[in-house]
Protein backbone atom coordinates (compact mmCIF):
# COMPACT_ATOMS: atom_id res chain seq x y z
CA UNK A 1 0.00 0.00 0.00
CA UNK A 2 0.96 3.58 -0.77
CA UNK A 3 0.91 6.32 1.74
CA UNK A 4 0.08 9.59 0.68
CA UNK A 5 2.72 12.25 2.77
CA UNK A 6 3.63 16.18 2.42
CA UNK A 7 7.67 16.12 1.87
CA UNK A 8 10.41 19.18 2.68
CA UNK A 9 13.78 19.60 1.07
CA UNK A 10 16.17 21.09 3.49
CA UNK A 11 19.48 23.37 1.31
CA UNK A 12 22.26 23.64 4.37
CA UNK A 13 25.21 22.72 5.55
CA UNK A 14 26.07 19.70 7.75
CA UNK A 15 26.84 18.86 11.77
CA UNK A 16 28.43 15.33 11.64
CA UNK A 17 27.94 15.15 15.55
CA UNK A 18 24.18 15.66 14.68
CA UNK A 19 22.84 18.66 16.57
CA UNK A 20 22.79 21.68 14.24
CA UNK A 21 22.54 21.72 10.05
CA UNK A 22 20.75 19.31 7.83
CA UNK A 23 20.90 16.66 10.73
CA UNK A 24 18.59 18.59 12.72
CA UNK A 25 16.75 18.82 10.34
CA UNK A 26 15.65 15.66 8.89
CA UNK A 27 15.17 14.25 12.48
CA UNK A 28 12.99 17.81 12.56
CA UNK A 29 11.13 16.75 9.52
CA UNK A 30 10.97 13.12 10.57
CA UNK A 31 9.43 13.70 14.23
CA UNK A 32 6.40 15.96 12.54
CA UNK A 33 6.20 13.09 9.68
CA UNK A 34 6.96 14.47 6.49
CA UNK A 35 9.36 13.26 3.92
CA UNK A 36 12.89 14.54 4.42
CA UNK A 37 15.13 15.32 1.68
CA UNK A 38 18.44 17.20 1.91
CA UNK A 39 21.08 19.12 -0.59
CA UNK A 40 24.38 19.83 0.96
CA UNK A 41 25.91 22.70 0.72
CA UNK A 42 29.09 22.93 2.78
CA UNK A 43 30.76 20.22 4.78
CA UNK A 44 31.17 21.14 8.14
CA UNK A 45 33.50 20.06 10.45
CA UNK A 46 31.86 20.49 13.68
CA UNK A 47 30.65 19.80 17.05
CA UNK A 48 29.13 20.80 20.47
CA UNK A 49 32.56 22.36 21.23
CA UNK A 50 32.60 24.51 17.97
CA UNK A 51 33.42 24.46 13.85
CA UNK A 52 36.73 22.82 13.31
CA UNK A 53 36.89 23.52 9.36
CA UNK A 54 34.60 23.35 6.92
CA UNK A 55 34.86 22.79 2.91
CA UNK A 56 32.41 23.92 0.38
CA UNK A 57 30.52 21.75 -2.35
CA UNK A 58 31.65 23.70 -5.22
CA UNK A 59 27.97 25.38 -6.99
CA UNK A 60 27.97 23.13 -10.27
CA UNK A 61 27.51 20.11 -8.26
CA UNK A 62 24.97 21.96 -5.56
CA UNK A 63 22.85 22.69 -9.24
CA UNK A 64 23.57 18.82 -9.96
CA UNK A 65 21.90 17.73 -6.50
CA UNK A 66 18.74 20.37 -6.97
CA UNK A 67 18.32 19.46 -10.49
CA UNK A 68 18.56 15.61 -8.87
CA UNK A 69 15.09 16.53 -6.66
CA UNK A 70 13.40 18.94 -8.40
CA UNK A 71 13.55 16.66 -11.62
CA UNK A 72 11.59 13.88 -9.43
CA UNK A 73 10.52 15.27 -6.28
CA UNK A 74 8.95 18.37 -6.15
CA UNK A 75 9.01 19.46 -2.16
CA UNK A 76 5.74 21.01 -0.34
CA UNK A 77 8.68 23.35 1.05
CA UNK A 78 11.81 24.19 1.11
CA UNK A 79 14.08 25.14 3.96
CA UNK A 80 17.50 26.49 3.75
CA UNK A 81 20.01 27.33 6.07
CA UNK A 82 23.84 27.63 5.41
CA UNK A 83 24.19 28.60 2.71
CA UNK A 84 28.15 30.54 2.61
CA UNK A 85 28.88 32.42 -0.61
CA UNK A 86 26.86 34.78 -3.23
CA UNK A 87 27.47 32.06 -5.94
CA UNK A 88 25.38 29.13 -3.98
CA UNK A 89 22.47 31.65 -3.19
CA UNK A 90 22.20 33.14 -7.08
CA UNK A 91 21.40 28.78 -7.74
CA UNK A 92 19.76 28.05 -5.09
CA UNK A 93 16.99 31.56 -5.70
CA UNK A 94 16.62 29.72 -8.90
CA UNK A 95 15.52 26.81 -8.19
CA UNK A 96 13.12 28.18 -5.83
CA UNK A 97 12.08 31.34 -8.02
CA UNK A 98 11.47 28.19 -10.87
CA UNK A 99 9.29 26.17 -8.58
CA UNK A 100 7.23 28.16 -7.02
CA UNK A 101 7.50 26.48 -3.53
CA UNK A 102 6.49 28.18 -0.32
CA UNK A 103 10.40 28.69 1.30
CA UNK A 104 11.62 29.03 4.93
CA UNK A 105 14.97 30.82 5.11
CA UNK A 106 16.72 30.43 8.27
CA UNK A 107 19.32 33.26 7.44
CA UNK A 108 22.25 31.23 9.26
CA UNK A 109 25.23 33.70 9.76
CA UNK A 110 27.27 33.01 13.06
CA UNK A 111 27.06 29.50 14.99
CA UNK A 112 26.30 29.49 18.53
CA UNK A 113 29.67 29.27 19.29
CA UNK A 114 30.51 32.33 17.72
CA UNK A 115 32.13 30.67 14.21
CA UNK A 116 31.31 32.40 11.39
CA UNK A 117 29.09 30.13 8.53
CA UNK A 118 28.71 32.60 5.85
CA UNK A 119 31.13 35.06 4.17
CA UNK A 120 30.61 39.09 4.25
CA UNK A 121 29.31 39.42 1.20
CA UNK A 122 26.38 36.79 1.49
CA UNK A 123 25.35 38.73 3.49
CA UNK A 124 24.50 41.38 1.64
CA UNK A 125 23.59 39.21 -1.34
CA UNK A 126 20.87 37.16 1.22
CA UNK A 127 18.75 40.65 1.60
CA UNK A 128 18.56 40.69 -2.41
CA UNK A 129 18.42 36.83 -3.53
CA UNK A 130 16.67 35.17 -1.10
CA UNK A 131 15.15 37.52 1.32
CA UNK A 132 12.34 38.85 -0.91
CA UNK A 133 11.45 34.63 -1.99
CA UNK A 134 10.64 33.41 1.55
CA UNK A 135 7.20 33.11 2.65
CA UNK A 136 9.17 33.29 6.24
CA UNK A 137 12.21 34.06 7.03
CA UNK A 138 13.23 33.45 11.16
CA UNK A 139 16.59 35.41 12.44
CA UNK A 140 17.81 35.59 15.17
CA UNK A 141 18.66 39.05 17.00
CA UNK A 142 22.45 39.50 15.53
CA UNK A 143 20.92 38.18 12.31
CA UNK A 144 18.26 40.71 12.32
CA UNK A 145 20.58 43.61 13.34
CA UNK A 146 22.63 42.32 10.25
CA UNK A 147 19.67 42.08 7.87
CA UNK A 148 18.58 45.60 8.90
CA UNK A 149 22.17 47.13 9.70
CA UNK A 150 19.93 47.91 13.62
CA UNK A 151 20.89 47.62 17.03
CA UNK A 152 17.70 45.33 18.61
CA UNK A 153 17.81 45.68 22.39
CA UNK A 154 14.03 44.78 23.63
CA UNK A 155 11.15 43.27 22.14
CA UNK A 156 10.16 46.57 21.23
CA UNK A 157 12.83 46.63 18.91
CA UNK A 158 12.03 42.56 18.27
CA UNK A 159 8.28 43.68 16.69
CA UNK A 160 9.81 47.03 14.90
CA UNK A 161 12.69 44.84 13.10
CA UNK A 162 10.34 42.24 12.01
CA UNK A 163 7.53 44.62 10.39
CA UNK A 164 10.66 46.30 8.50
CA UNK A 165 12.07 42.85 7.43
CA UNK A 166 8.45 42.30 5.57
CA UNK A 167 7.86 46.05 4.57
CA UNK A 168 11.33 47.15 3.48
CA UNK A 169 13.49 43.18 2.79
CA UNK A 170 10.01 42.01 0.82
CA UNK A 171 9.88 38.56 3.23
CA UNK A 172 5.98 37.81 3.51
CA UNK A 173 6.37 37.09 7.23
CA UNK A 174 9.02 37.12 9.46
CA UNK A 175 9.77 35.79 13.02
CA UNK A 176 13.06 37.59 15.33
CA UNK A 177 13.90 34.62 17.85
CA UNK A 178 14.11 35.87 21.20
CA UNK A 179 16.74 33.10 21.90
CA UNK A 180 19.96 35.59 22.87
CA UNK A 181 18.07 37.78 24.87
CA UNK A 182 17.91 37.78 28.83
CA UNK A 183 14.55 36.89 30.53
CA UNK A 184 11.62 34.81 29.02
CA UNK A 185 12.41 33.17 25.48
CA UNK A 186 9.66 35.58 23.49
CA UNK A 187 9.52 35.45 19.62
CA UNK A 188 7.71 38.10 17.75
CA UNK A 189 6.14 36.78 14.41
CA UNK A 190 4.87 39.57 11.91
CA UNK A 191 2.70 37.86 9.19
CA UNK A 192 2.51 40.92 6.81
CA UNK A 193 -0.93 42.13 8.92
CA UNK A 194 -0.25 41.31 12.65
CA UNK A 195 2.37 40.84 14.87
CA UNK A 196 1.66 37.29 17.30
CA UNK A 197 4.11 37.19 20.35
CA UNK A 198 5.42 33.69 21.36
CA UNK A 199 6.61 33.69 25.00
CA UNK A 200 7.64 31.08 26.62
CA UNK A 201 10.08 30.60 30.36
CA UNK A 202 13.82 30.77 29.46
CA UNK A 203 15.13 27.30 30.21
CA UNK A 204 18.56 27.44 32.21
CA UNK A 205 20.49 25.23 29.89
CA UNK A 206 23.20 25.73 28.01
CA UNK A 207 22.64 22.50 25.80
CA UNK A 208 21.28 24.86 22.66
CA UNK A 209 23.41 23.91 19.63
CA UNK A 210 20.99 23.63 16.98
CA UNK A 211 17.82 24.98 18.30
CA UNK A 212 17.68 27.40 15.11
CA UNK A 213 17.75 24.69 12.44
CA UNK A 214 15.52 22.64 14.75
CA UNK A 215 12.93 25.66 14.71
CA UNK A 216 12.80 26.39 11.23
CA UNK A 217 12.80 22.51 10.40
CA UNK A 218 9.39 22.36 11.96
CA UNK A 219 7.97 25.47 10.80
CA UNK A 220 8.89 24.32 7.20
CA UNK A 221 7.52 20.91 7.72
CA UNK A 222 4.33 22.61 9.18
CA UNK A 223 4.01 24.51 5.97
CA UNK A 224 4.16 21.45 3.82
CA UNK A 225 1.52 20.18 5.40
CA UNK A 226 -0.36 22.78 4.33
CA UNK A 227 -0.85 24.72 8.32
CA UNK A 228 -0.73 28.32 8.27
CA UNK A 229 2.38 30.39 9.57
CA UNK A 230 0.97 31.01 12.94
CA UNK A 231 0.13 27.76 13.34
CA UNK A 232 3.06 26.55 11.76
CA UNK A 233 5.23 28.55 14.66
CA UNK A 234 2.81 27.35 17.59
CA UNK A 235 3.90 24.41 16.69
CA UNK A 236 7.11 24.83 16.58
CA UNK A 237 8.16 27.03 19.53
CA UNK A 238 5.73 24.19 21.63
CA UNK A 239 8.73 21.64 19.60
CA UNK A 240 11.43 23.44 20.40
CA UNK A 241 10.48 24.07 23.56
CA UNK A 242 10.30 20.61 24.74
CA UNK A 243 13.84 19.72 22.70
CA UNK A 244 15.63 22.21 24.95
CA UNK A 245 13.78 20.98 27.87
CA UNK A 246 14.47 17.54 27.83
CA UNK A 247 18.00 18.16 26.21
CA UNK A 248 20.49 15.22 25.91
CA UNK A 249 23.41 14.51 27.80
CA UNK A 250 25.80 14.38 25.25
CA UNK A 251 28.87 15.91 23.64
CA UNK A 252 31.53 17.97 25.67
CA UNK A 253 30.33 21.59 25.19
CA UNK A 254 26.97 22.81 24.05
CA UNK A 255 25.01 19.82 23.67
CA UNK A 256 22.22 19.59 20.90
CA UNK A 257 18.24 19.50 21.93
CA UNK A 258 16.06 16.60 21.91
CA UNK A 259 14.33 15.97 18.86
CA UNK A 260 12.34 13.56 20.37
CA UNK A 261 11.79 15.96 23.57
CA UNK A 262 7.88 16.38 22.81
CA UNK A 263 7.22 12.76 23.88
CA UNK A 264 8.72 12.57 26.80
CA UNK A 265 5.77 15.48 28.01
CA UNK A 266 4.70 13.30 30.70
CA UNK A 267 6.67 10.59 31.10
CA UNK A 268 7.54 9.40 34.86
CA UNK A 269 10.80 11.09 35.87
CA UNK A 270 12.80 8.13 35.90
CA UNK A 271 13.15 8.05 32.24
CA UNK A 272 14.03 11.59 31.58
CA UNK A 273 16.38 14.22 33.03
CA UNK A 274 15.69 17.92 33.23
CA UNK A 275 18.07 20.15 31.20
CA UNK A 276 20.74 21.73 33.09
N1 LIG B 1 17.23 28.84 26.85
C1 LIG B 1 16.09 28.83 26.13
N2 LIG B 1 14.91 28.55 26.72
C2 LIG B 1 13.75 28.52 26.01
N3 LIG B 1 13.69 28.77 24.69
C3 LIG B 1 14.84 29.06 24.04
C4 LIG B 1 16.10 29.11 24.71
N4 LIG B 1 17.07 29.40 23.79
C5 LIG B 1 16.45 29.51 22.61
N5 LIG B 1 15.11 29.33 22.75
C6 LIG B 1 14.11 29.33 21.66
O1 LIG B 1 14.62 28.48 20.65
C7 LIG B 1 14.24 28.93 19.36
C8 LIG B 1 15.48 29.16 18.52
O2 LIG B 1 16.03 30.43 18.85
P1 LIG B 1 17.56 30.81 18.92
O3 LIG B 1 17.58 32.28 19.15
O4 LIG B 1 18.26 29.94 19.92
O5 LIG B 1 18.02 30.42 17.46
P2 LIG B 1 19.45 30.49 16.81
O6 LIG B 1 20.33 31.42 17.58
O7 LIG B 1 19.23 30.76 15.38
O8 LIG B 1 19.99 29.01 17.01
P3 LIG B 1 21.29 28.31 16.35
O9 LIG B 1 21.99 29.32 15.52
O10 LIG B 1 22.11 27.80 17.50
O11 LIG B 1 20.75 27.15 15.58
C9 LIG B 1 13.40 30.17 19.62
O12 LIG B 1 12.04 29.79 19.71
C10 LIG B 1 13.91 30.66 20.97
O13 LIG B 1 12.98 31.49 21.64
C1 LIG C 1 25.70 23.56 9.25
C2 LIG C 1 25.19 24.43 10.34
N1 LIG C 1 24.09 25.17 10.10
C3 LIG C 1 23.60 25.97 11.08
C4 LIG C 1 24.21 26.02 12.31
C5 LIG C 1 23.66 26.97 13.35
O1 LIG C 1 23.59 26.47 14.58
C6 LIG C 1 25.36 25.20 12.53
N2 LIG C 1 26.01 25.17 13.71
N3 LIG C 1 25.81 24.42 11.52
Amino acid sequence: MKYATSSALTIAGTDPTGGAGIQADLKSFQEREVYGMSVVTSVVAQNTLGVQSIEHLSVSFIEKQLESVFNDIVPDVVKTGMIATPEMMEVVSHAIKSNHVPYVLDPVMVAKSGDHLMDKESRQTIREALVPLSTVITPNIPEAEELLEVSIQSTEDAEIAAKRIVEELGAQSAIVKGGHFAGDAIDILFDGKKIYKFPTERINTKHTHGTGCTYSAVIAAEIAKGKSIYESVAIAKQFITDAIRFSLEIGRGNGPTNHWGYRLQGVPENKTKEAN
